[in-house]
């Protein structure tokens, strides 16, 4: 059985902060490999800012390629409709009932989770792995699991079992402050982004300047 990590995001563009993320996650809880998943449908972050599914694909794309272990998973792609995590995973786990998976997400995330679409759903179904954003994030962590799941096992610091057979790990990630937010808004102002961003994704930026500028300058 293969241990996989699964990491979803918008990836508008993807940045140092989320290759990092991954790569700590894959050697934290050994797992075999770890999947970035560009949403398709961001179902809670529309505008007309969101590049477009195969650009953005394409520089996670150029963002992992040579890193051992990190590979891109383009499965959101293939329905249509608003890109629920839950609908992502219940598809994985028909298909690859072989594998063990664990969803990757930023501690805030996990706060967030009781509202996303049958968002309480998702640890029932597949492990997660809750990345510190801030230095306060294990504690805060650590309360919220205790009051959303009251029979959860503990069994260390930072790691539970829920009655499911599922489970939490935590991983205690370096911060890098970066965020695509912040990216967008550098390249706008034509700043180099060399340090927030993988080579390949700035290359890629540079080969689509206009179309990346009517959506990202514009809005
Ligand atoms: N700098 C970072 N360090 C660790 N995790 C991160 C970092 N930036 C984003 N993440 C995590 O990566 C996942 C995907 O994030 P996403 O693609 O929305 O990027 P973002 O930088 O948060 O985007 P935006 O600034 O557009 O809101 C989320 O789980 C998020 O918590
Ligand atoms: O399914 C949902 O309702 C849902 C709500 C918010 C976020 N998500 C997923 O969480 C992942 C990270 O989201 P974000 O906002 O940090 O890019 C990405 O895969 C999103 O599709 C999923």
């Amino acid at each position: 059985m293969a241990r996989i990590g699964l990491l979803g995001g918008c990836f508008n563009p993807v940045h140092n902060g989320h290759v990092r993320l991954a790569v700590e996650t894959l050697e934290q809880l050994a797992l075999d490999w770890v999947e970035l998943i560009p949403a398709a449908v961001p179902p809670h972050k529309a505008g007309p800012d969101m590049l477009d599914f195969e650009l953005r694909a394409a520089m996670v794309d150029a963002a992992v390629d040579g890193v051992a272990g990190l590979r891109v998973n383009r499965v959101e792609a293939e329905r249509s409709g608003p890109s629920y995590t839950v609908d992502t995973l219940t598809l994985l786990r028909e298909t690859r009932p072989g594998d063990e998976f664990w969803f990757i997400m930023g501690a805030c995330d996990l706060h967030a989770l009781p509202h996303w679409n049958r968002g309480m759903r998702i640890p029932e179904m597949v492990n997660l792995a809750v990345a510190n954003r801030i230095d306060e994030d294990l504690d805060r962590v650590t309360a919220f699991v205790a009051e959303t799941w009251p029979d959860a096992v503990c069994e260390g610091e930072g790691a539970w079992r829920f009655g499911g057979g599922t489970r939490l790990d935590f991983v205690c990630v370096p911060r890098i402050d970066v965020s695509s937010s912040f990216v967008r808004e550098r390249w706008c102002a034509g700043r180099r982004l060399r340090g927030l961003v993988p080579g390949g994704v700035e290359r890629c930026l540079d080969a689509e300047r206009e179309r990346v500028a009517r959506q990202w300058v514009a809005s």
